[in-house]
């Protein structure tokens, strides 16, 4: 698994907080499961004792029995049915649904998310029991925490992940980029990490962080990875088509069709599966606490597909020599010319490439955009838009930069070769085609694009590089702003930001005021009770300041028992007003260290600022000066100076 996912980095992310994980009976499920040994006897006895889990499994198994088969009632049936793996994990997932509804993270739609989700489960499931490929058991909880990342960023990293959201503005490429940068990982690649953490076997995790770009694989093999991928690729897209508001809609319309197209299915299949998993998403959506959402009606009127038909033809096998030369490099063939297509698909097939077509330069921009090809050859002459014409269109894009293009011309002038050259072709070849020729030009396209991709290697390695070293770059920085024992913000921390909090309030002529917090009688506490319990005593009394402060306002932990509280926006009315209520509120709860409950008291001094003062330091002093007067006053008191 480890060739799948950077394990290094998932435990950091692991490591950093709290992940989503099964709670409750779905704990004691996933632990049983993990022994091996367990019967179907003692899952039933434990599942029993959640009547809604119980529901919901039968729920489950039904789905994934053949149609016409006689419908599961007893619990023991449905367990029977799904087998111990299939329920850990949907355990695991409705016990996730029922406790990550809502969460820390602002920007991040709880609810939309599990809506979306139990969407995708249930189409999922709809496919591969279409598909009758292994693993229907499985498949709704596949479906159902395909994109457990997302939740997993929204819970280890919550302001965070709420600021990528927010610049992201619900552009998926955006948004992997800025989740790399952030977390070096984005959330598929965490998906996946959870799920082979979970135990999820090799071919789901392997979809799941492919099925994204499914649109984007190449025509390929009919294994059962690819296949999964491409039935996860669908299901998300009809989860996609589901939520999309009508703009994002058809766009999401498209590419379930397309992905069906690969699957070989035609659009009235597709009509039928939503249809299917409407009417089966009222039945869940009562089970399960996720919100009643009207699904919209999918249209998915026939449309011509935009890949050319699938090969690579039975007739013509593979070169019987080592590995293929053409090492599975993508080549697109544009040519108007059937014969011609006929002739390039069997040569570069029979070279170890794998091969589309298109009939013309117009069908040939689609086909390019959709399946990426590492290398094309264009005829010249084509109607609509000529080979010249469509390379000067693909240059344009960013895919199309990196693509090598080889002309087919009947002429060999050098103002002909010239005009090609200058449209941004890269070599070119004469007719009629000469399969020698075609081999050696293929060649120097092989070398070209192996140099491309080690280069694109390299600077994904460096761009992940820098992204791991800007989160361990702030997490350090987190750590020198922070103080050890109470979590709070340090001397350092205190120090920077009342210097800003001071040029803000000068700037815009607001009110700023502070207070210097000392506990009294500490070295007192240190040396009747020990470290320790004075250790729980600082602990506890910084969590009593912070309870009778604003939001707005920033306790920082300046020195060993002295605190600094900085108050933006606030006069020294208002702060003496907020000092006397944290005097209050530390004087009234007794700390309690073990077995010992103590009483502690706090002296506070309160400054504001004044027009006459020249920096932060002056309304330091003067605070300063205020808590002296405290202490002098017989302590458990505010003073201010002057
Ligand atoms: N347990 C513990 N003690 C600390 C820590 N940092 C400083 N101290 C102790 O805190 C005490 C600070 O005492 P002072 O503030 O000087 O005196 P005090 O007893 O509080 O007297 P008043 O402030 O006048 O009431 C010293 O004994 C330090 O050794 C810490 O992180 N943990």
């Amino acid at each position: 698994m480890n060739d799948l996912i950077d394990t290094r980095r998932f435990e950091e992310i692991k490591a950093a907080g709290e992940l989503p994980s099964p709670k409750g009976i779905a704990l004691s499920i996933a632990r049983m499961s993990q022994r091996g040994d367990a019967s179907l006897a003692e899952l039933a006895r434990l599942v029993q004792g959640d009547p809604a889990l119980v529901g919901r499994l039968v729920r489950a198994a039904n789905g994934s029995l053949a149609s016409g088969a006689r419908p599961v009632v007893a619990l023991r049936d449905a367990l029977a049915v799904l087998g111990m793996a299939a329920v850990r994990n949907l355990a695991l997932g409705f016990s996730l649904i029922s406790s990550s509804g809502e969460g820390l993270c602002r920007s991040f739609p709880y609810a939309r998310f599990w809506t979306g989700s139990v969407i995708r489960a249930i189409a999922m499931q709809k496919i591969l029991m279409r598909l009758r490929t292994a693993g229907v058991e499985e498949s709704f909880s596949v479906g159902l925490l395909a994109g457990i990342g997302a939740l997993g960023l929204a819970s280890v990293f919550p302001a965070q992940y709420s600021r990528v959201l927010d610049e992201a503005r619900g552009d998926p490429v955006a948004l992997l980029d800025l989740e790399r940068q952030a977390f070096a990982m984005s959330h598929v690649e965490l998906s996946a990490a959870m799920l082979a953490d979970w135990g999820m076997p090799r071919f789901f995790v392997a979809a799941v962080l492919r099925h994204e770009g499914a649109l984007t694989l190449p025509a390929e093999d009919g294994s059962r990875e690819y296949g999964l991928t491409l039935a996860l690729g669908l299901a998300r897209a009809i989860e996609t088509a589901c939520m999309a508001d009508d703009a994002g809609r058809s766009e999401a319309v498209d590419a379930a069709k397309a992905l069906a197209a690969r699957m070989e299915w035609v659009p009235e299949q597709v009509s039928a599966l939503c249809e299917d998993v409407a009417a089966d998403w009222k039945d869940w959506s009562a089970m399960l606490p996720v919100d009643a959402y009207a699904l919209p009606n999918l249209s998915m009127s026939a449309e011509p597909e935009t890949l050319a038909p699938p090969q690579p033809p039975a007739a013509f096998p593979s070169a019987a020599n080592d590995a293929p030369a053409g090492d599975g490099l993508r080549v697109l063939v544009v040519d108007d010319d059937a014969a011609t297509r006929l002739t390039l698909q069997t040569l570069l097939v029979r070279g170890g490439y794998r091969v589309a077509t298109a009939e013309d330069g117009v069908r040939g921009m689609e086909c390019a955009l959709e399946f990426q090809p590492h290398i094309m050859v264009v005829d010249w002459v084509m109607p609509q838009m000529n080979g010249l014409e469509l390379a000067r269109t693909l240059r344009q894009t960013r895919m199309g930069r990196s693509i090598y293009i080889i002309v087919l011309t009947s002429h060999e002038e050098d103002a002909r070769l010239v005009e090609a050259f200058e449209s941004g072709v890269d070599d070119y070849m004469v007719k009629p085609l000469r399969p020698r020729v075609l081999e050696a030009r293929l060649r120097a396209a092989q070398r070209l694009v192996r140099m491309q991709r080690e280069l694109e290697t390299e600077r994904e390695e460096i761009r992940r590089y820098a992204a791991e070293l800007g989160v361990s770059n702030r997490r350090l920085q987190e750590v020198s702003m922070t103080d050890a024992l109470t979590g709070f913000p340090n001397r350092r921390y205190a120090m920077e930001r009342i210097a800003q909090e001071w040029a803000i309030a000068q700037r815009s002529n607001r009110s700023l005021s502070c207070m210097l917090i000392d506990v009294d009688h500490f070295r007192q506490i240190n040396e009747t009770y020990g470290r320790d319990v004075a250790d729980q005593v600082l602990e506890q009394t910084a969590r009593a300041i912070r309870a009778c402060m604003r939001t707005q306002d920033v306790v920082c932990r300046t020195g060993g028992d002295e605190f600094l509280i900085i108050c933006p926006d606030t006069d020294l009315q208002q702060a003496l007003a907020c000092a006397q209520r944290v005097g209050a509120g530390v004087a009234a709860v007794p700390v309690q260290a073990g077995r010992l409950r103590l009483k502690s008291s706090i002296s506070v001094g309160v400054a504001e600022r004044l027009p006459a003062m020249p920096d932060a330091d002056a309304l330091l002093t003067l605070a300063d000066q205020a808590l002296l007067a405290a202490k002098k006053a017989g302590r458990n008191c505010v003073r201010t100076a002057g």
